[in-house]
């Protein structure tokens, strides 16, 4: 299999925090979701793949090369994007399409103006006066543009409404359509990432505690609600965690085929990542 993004046993340690030893592979062609909550380390963890923040330790490869030695070459081939606007807010995009055009070998300006068409964002206005959903677009017309193989979004869909999110999904969607193209994708809307993601790395005080497809969470989680005498009776390795509510428990449960057929008339509703975040962070353990 081929990797967009191979980081082996990363750590970055500041004075009152450290990312440590994460690894994780993203096989091309596909979205990896990264989740956690506030300050668990995820801009860390991207600042260190685009090299702007200098790891301890660490081996980080993109798309097949090494980050270090190949650091130029990479960068013609990926975009990012963060939740802020890139670009000096007193150009217009008619300027930054010129400026670009320049950087990037791959430069599509063809496709820019049609991208700028298709999202409304007007070609001689000052980005500042644009509203903030216009800037996002703005962000995503120029990454596009450059037809970059691997696009890395740092919470860059958080401040648009749903309608300008499902419209960038649908981007998204169409940008992994084949096999080349590779999304790393932080992002607080989990719903975002239950509509689009392959992979989901969830990462809890600075380590990665799991990484999993979006397909194993979809098939083997699940959540019930129960009395304290029921919850008793489910074995202790397929309760991931439970919360205590005020008529009973909710239980995140793993293998939940095998549990269906133990308690044939139980409800088990789907576990979106939602769910999986809140119950591993807030629930509690069975000893
Ligand atoms: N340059 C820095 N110097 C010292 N500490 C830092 C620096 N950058 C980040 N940190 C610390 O690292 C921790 C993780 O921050 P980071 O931005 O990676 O988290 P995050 O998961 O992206 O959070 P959020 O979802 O809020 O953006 C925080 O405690 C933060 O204060």
């Amino acid at each position: 299999m081929e990797y967009a993004l191979e980081v082996k046993n990363l750590t970055k340690e500041y004075k009152d925090f450290a990312v440590k030893d994460i690894s994780l592979k993203i096989p091309k062609g596909s979205v990896l979701g990264l989740i956690g909550e506030n300050g668990a380390g995820k801009s860390t963890f991207i600042n260190s793949i685009l090299n702007i923040v200098k790891p301890n330790e660490g081996e980080i490869s993109i798309l097949g090369k090494d980050l270090y030695t190949y650091e130029k070459e990479i960068k013609e081939e990926i975009a990012v994007i963060f939740d802020r606007s890139h670009y000096n807010e007193n150009l217009k995009p008619s300027f930054v399409g010129k400026m670009l055009s320049k950087i990037y070998k791959n430069w599509d300006n063809d496709k820019f103006y049609n991208l700028l068409k298709e999202f409304n964002i007007p070609v001689d206005k000052k980005i500042k006066q644009f509203s903030k959903g216009m800037k996002m677009k703005f962000e995503f017309a120029c990454a596009l543009s450059h037809s970059p193989k691997f696009l890395i979004l740092d919470e860059s869909t958080s401040g648009l409404d749903p309608v300008f999110r499902d419209e960038i999904l649908e981007i998204l969607r169409d940008f992994t359509m084949d096999e080349e193209h590779t999304i790393l994708m932080s992002s607080h809307i989990t719903s975002d990432l239950d509509k689009i993601a392959d992979y989901i790395a969830f990462i809890h005080n600075g380590r990665m505690k799991f990484i999993k497809t979006y397909e194993d969470i979809h098939d083997n989680y699940g959540v019930i609600s129960c009395k304290k005498e029921f919850l008793d009776n489910i074995s202790k390795e397929d309760i991931v965690a439970y919360k205590k509510e005020t008529f009973g428990y909710k239980v995140l449960i793993k293998n939940r085929l095998e549990i269906m057929k133990v308690f044939k008339d139980l409800q088990i509703e789907n576990a979106s990542i939602e769910d999986v975040m809140l119950f591993y962070i807030k629930g509690e353990k069975s000893a």
